[in-house]
């Protein structure tokens, strides 16, 4: 315990009283094993068939009254359940842990209550926030909006466009790798990058200006992005196929982002362990969506390069957890050996992040990019289009 960081108003705790958790308490503060994991692989592939059961289900039974006891029992089982997908995902060089079930403990001192700081339950970079944000509001979207809901509404949905389709195609017409253009209104690492946001206007300023795809930003705290942008975008005529740029951690995610109107979703190897991604690749195969694999570092890419049926791969060129970017990043994570692996696969790798001038764009095109996604060096431009022939040093639009 580090010290006090929030005083509140007291209200109610959501472990209900009475849950107690002596032994497994003990176990919380243990560092990571990374011995035998042949069982906890088990439990793993067990809790990824529930999520997995819970996908494919059409329509669920009415859940049994739920004692106490039972719901006690629950907690724990859920709770050992991330314990162990978190020993797992240390053995795969993920640092980035996911939010504790319950929150961080409260202490009552009369009528309010103290939350206390502590390696435990505080993010310890920007994704790690990020990703502990998304647990919470994915837990009141469940909510709200059901899997099963959310399947009835697929049924009507039009089918995907081809992503991967259209930015071979912009690279063959134009020799340069394919734009998959952001919009991107705020950054936590740039603050708001353009007042004047109007995100339908700049989607057909990219499409105008040669984009092959555009990637819409979704998350509303760190990025004031949303689905509604996604929407609007979709029902806006817009003919480039939509990644929907989230931070995925559940599958249901996948579902929410195909109803509205995504053709690829991101999928990000810091945040995701290879049984995740295996899982999310499977689930976006049905729905019809492309997946970008993102990968920052040597570790991350060889995980992913070893997974079987990634057909996108970005390299990102920004440190999520420090913001530095550097561009070198991607030409030094294709060497020999994996761009051998990568042309073997007949995977297009796309270049993201910290691309500005026709002279980046030329030198990770040298290093092997057949793709790139950029946002920040466009959505600044007054006129996105220009901007685009500027990035490219040509009109890339014919
Ligand atoms: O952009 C950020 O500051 C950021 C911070 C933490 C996690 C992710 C972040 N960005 C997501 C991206 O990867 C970029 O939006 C994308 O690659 C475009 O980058 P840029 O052209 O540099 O805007």
């Amino acid at each position: 315990m580090e010290g006090v960081i929030a005083l509140m108003r007291s209200v109610p705790v959501s472990t209900k009283p009475g849950v107690v958790l002596p032994r497994i308490s003990a176990r919380r503060s243990s560092p990571y094993i990374s011995t035998n994991f042949s069982k906890r692989d088990v439990c793993l592939i067990r809790a990824q068939q529930l999520d997995s059961r819970e996908a494919s289900a059409t329509v669920p039974p009415p859940p049994p009254p739920v004692s106490d006891s039972q719901d006690n029992a629950l907690k724990l089982k859920e709770w050992e359940v991330g314990r162990l997908k978190e020993e797992v995902a240390a053995t795969q060089g993920i640092t980035i842990r996911r939010r504790p079930p319950t929150g961080p403990p409260m202490h009552y001192v009369g009528p309010f209550e103290f939350r206390i700081q502590s390696e435990g339950n505080t993010p310890r970079n920007i994704l790690e926030e990020i990703v502990w944000h998304k647990d919470v509001e994915l837990a009141q979207w469940k909510e709200k909006k059901p899997l099963v809901s959310l399947k009835k509404a697929l049924g009507a949905a039009p089918p995907t466009r081809d992503f991967i389709g259209a930015l071979r195609a912009a690279q063959q017409r134009t020799g340069l790798p394919g734009l998959i253009a952001e919009v991107k209104k705020a950054s936590p690492s740039r603050g708001v990058l353009r007042e004047d946001f109007d995100p339908v206007e700049i989607a057909k300023a990219y499409e105008k200006g040669g984009a092959a795809c555009l990637s819409v930003l979704t998350d509303e705290k760190f990025f004031q992005g949303s689905y509604e942008n996604l929407a609007a975008i979709r029902n806006a005529g817009i003919k480039c196929p939509l990644l929907c740029k989230e931070f995925i951690v559940e599958a249901w995610q996948l579902f929410y982002a195909r109803t509205k109107g995504a053709d690829a979703v991101l999928l990000i190897a810091a945040v995701l362990t290879d049984l995740d991604i295996k899982y999310m690749i499977k689930i976006c195969k049905i729905l019809g969506l492309a997946a970008l694999v993102e990968v920052h570092n040597e570790r991350e890419m060889d995980r992913v390069l070893g997974i079987d049926g990634i057909k996108l791969l970005g390299i990102n060129n920004r440190n999520l957890e420090t913001f530095t970017v550097d561009i070198s990043n991607t030409r030094n994570l294709l060497d020999a050996r994996r761009t051998e692996i990568i042309r073997e696969k007949g995977i297009i790798v796309v270049g993201e992040s910290g691309l500005f001038t026709p002279a980046d764009i030329a030198y990770v095109q040298e290093a092997g990019v057949e793709a790139v996604l950029v946002g920040e060096s466009l959505v600044k431009q007054p006129d996105p289009a220009l901007g685009i022939a500027n990035l490219f040093g040509k009109d890339i639009s014919v």
